[in-house]
């Protein structure tokens, strides 16, 4: 698995600084209000449990399980909800967790559908940010890391449903997936 790995853009003390400082910010930012955390999977999977311990205010859960790149490196533009919420989010402040944002097409898709359910408030938190290749505009509340136009797995991030137990986040080798 390391063999394929090209470069290591973040390490696992890099981003567990960062994943803290996330969790203060979105601590203040949501002080004395009721807070739902909502969980994009699969990738989100590792970066959804280390944030929510670092946000010390009370909060729920849930989960969606949305895919669009299946095993490919390139976004089939198709968003597929493959499991849906658990409960209503009307009237709930929401904050959606994802592990990256790339063409920005998952959430904006995902925001349209949610935005439907009359959330009180609807927010969107990412760890890496891929700006380069963006093909919607998107406001997104916070950043974890501005990242190049480069496929990176690791930290609950695939290619093909493998490395996301890589415990750092690394650029892939181009012939691992060309
Ligand atoms: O901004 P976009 O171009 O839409 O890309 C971002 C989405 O792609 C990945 O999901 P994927 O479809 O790979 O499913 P996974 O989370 O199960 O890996 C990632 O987890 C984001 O949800
Ligand atoms: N790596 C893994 N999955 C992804 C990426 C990436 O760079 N961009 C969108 N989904
Ligand atoms: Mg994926």
């Amino acid at each position: 698995m390391k063999d394929d790995v090209k470069e290591i853009l973040f390490t696992e003390e890099e981003i567990a600084v960062k994943v803290k400082e996330l969790g203060q910010q979105i601590s203040e930012d949501y002080r004395g209000e009721d807070l739902t955390v909502v969980g994009i999977l699969k990738g989100s999977n590792i970066f959804m449990g280390d944030l929510i311990r670092k946000i010390d205010i009370p909060l729920s859960i849930d989960f969606m399980v949305v895919s669009s790149y299946g095993q490919s490196t390139e976004s089939s533009g198709v968003v597929k909800v493959l499991k849906d919420l658990e409960y209503s989010i009307e009237g709930k402040n929401i904050l959606i967790v994802e592990d990256i944002i790339d063409t920005g097409l998952t959430l904006d898709y995902l925001k349209e559908n949610l935005f439907r359910r009359k959330p009180k408030s609807l927010k969107i938190c990412t760890l890496l940010d891929k700006p380069a290749r963006r093909k919607v505009d998107l406001k997104v509340d916070y950043v974890g890391f501005e990242i190049p136009d480069a496929f990176i797995v690791g930290y609950g991030i695939d290619y093909a449903e493998k490395y996301r137990n890589l415990p750092y986040i690394a650029v892939l080798k181009e012939e691992v997936y060309e």
